[in-house]
């Protein structure tokens, strides 16, 4: 990489700003899965026993430049502390006197983790006020958020235009391994696509035909498709300003002679619950006022044969809701033809890495990314802005 990394500045005794991506799932306020803070501490050991005062920041979920109780970054201070195994202070806002005064605190080697950076509304658009607000907290700036590296933020792009500005040891290694497997990928090279982002999913499934040979669409980006063969999709998910782009997908597939997967038959539910009534029903017969939860069992087969097939398997996004049991069969097939591929498998995104964890099959795959939409972005060949605005060597 043509960027620094801590490795190549001075950080004894400095205040260091580090944006991580803590943004984990939760469940009644608690941890599901802690990938993403584990991912982070040889960064953040890296610092701390080199004498730096480390300030973290990240976001988690949405809150759209509001305070949302639920979404503290309370319970990732904790569990960070038992990871680390010593104290980790939290502040109750990101920016401001109060955050200043609990920094002055800090001793070399001490750890403090801001709120979430997302209850600033300036926060997701860039603003430069609130870029300034975060850098006059620290002497020097490290992006160690992989997860969040697609996005031109306050705290991973504004920032590093008024601080020293390097990549942490994470964002080093994932752009090293996804690098090194994207460059020239190993043929067939298979990107599976699922998730609940639908947006931002379809955005990428163009660039992806003219780079893989096999694209697997699953989970709640599916009907979105389905809808735009004229199918009823009952409630589920949908994207309905995209009906005419998704169907330039398959034709312009079709003209590269890319093999375009789609479920075949899906499990739909009559609540979103784990004690819903489910069915499993082919993809044109989704009952009006069902939801499409998880893929069928006929698509399962189709999807883990085309993966036993292939060399690269990029995947991002879980085939159904995988958090319920009646609609985690799906994403764990999927995760098991991944886990028995003899292809090199790439698995990028929070939830899907949760998922693998889930299912004990993390071990199994060649690299669980912490970046789904990054890594997506970054496979598509589209400069990372968080990475762009750190300084070159
Ligand atoms: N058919 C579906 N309907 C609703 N939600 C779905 C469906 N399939 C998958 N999901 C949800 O998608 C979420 C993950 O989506 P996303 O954030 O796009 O993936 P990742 O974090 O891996 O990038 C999961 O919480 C899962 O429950
Ligand atoms: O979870 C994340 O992305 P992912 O779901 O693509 O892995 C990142 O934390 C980015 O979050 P965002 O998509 O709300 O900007």
């Amino acid at each position: 990489m043509n960027k620094k990394s801590v490795r190549d500045v001075e950080v004894s005794g400095k205040r260091v700003f580090v944006r991580v991506d803590f943004n984990v799932p939760l469940e009644n306020g608690k941890i599901t899965d802690d990938t993403r803070i584990r991912e982070t501490l040889p960064t953040i050991k890296y610092l701390t026993d080199r004498g730096a005062k480390v300030i973290l920041a990240s976001h988690l979920g949405r809150p759209k430049g509001q305070v949302v109780e639920d979404m503290r970054l309370t319970p990732a201070a904790a569990r960070l502390s038992e990871l680390l195994g010593k104290p980790v202070a939290k502040a109750d806002e990101a920016i401001g006197d109060a955050v200043k005064a609990q920094i002055a605190k800090l001793n070399d080697g001490d750890v403090l983790l801001l709120e979430n950076v997302r209850f600033y509304a300036g926060e997701e658009k860039n603003d430069p006020e609130l870029a300034k607000a975060f850098a006059e907290l620290a002497d020097l700036y490290v992006n160690d958020a992989f997860g969040a590296a697609h996005r031109a933020h306050a705290s991973t792009e504004g920032i590093a235009h008024h601080l020293p500005a390097v990549s942490g040891l994470l964002m080093e290694k994932e752009l090293d391994v996804l690098g090194k497997a994207l460059n020239k990928p190993d043929r067939p090279f298979t990107a599976i696509v699922g998730g609940a982002k639908v947006k931002d999913k379809i955005a990428v499934i163009e660039k992806l035909i003219e780079i893989a040979d096999n694209i697997i669409i699953g989970g709640g980006l599916s009907y979105t498709f389905f809808k735009a063969k004229g199918h009823e999709i009952g409630k589920s998910l949908v994207d309905n300003d995209r009906l005419e782009l998704v169907q330039e997908f398959e034709r312009k597939a079709k003209e590269k002679g890319v093999n375009f997967l789609l479920p075949v038959d899906v499990v739909v539910g009559d609540d979103f619950s784990a004690s819903a009534n489910t069915k499993i029903v082919d993809v044109d017969q989704i009952p009006a006022d069902w939801e499409g939860f998880d893929i069928g069992p006929k698509t399962r087969e189709l999807f883990a044969k085309t993966i036993a097939e292939s060399k690269l398997i990029v995947w991002n996004g879980p085939m159904g809701v995988f958090e319920l049991k009646p609609f985690e069969d799906g994403t764990k097939a999927v995760a098991e033809a991944c886990a028995a591929t003899a292809g090199y498998t790439i698995i990028g995104g929070g939830d899907s890495a949760a998922a693998v964890e889930k299912f004990h099959l993390g071990d199994k795959m060649d690299h669980i990314s912490t970046g789904g939409g990054a890594s997506l972005e970054f496979m598509e060949g589209k400069a990372l802005p968080g990475v762009v605005a750190l300084n070159d060597k």
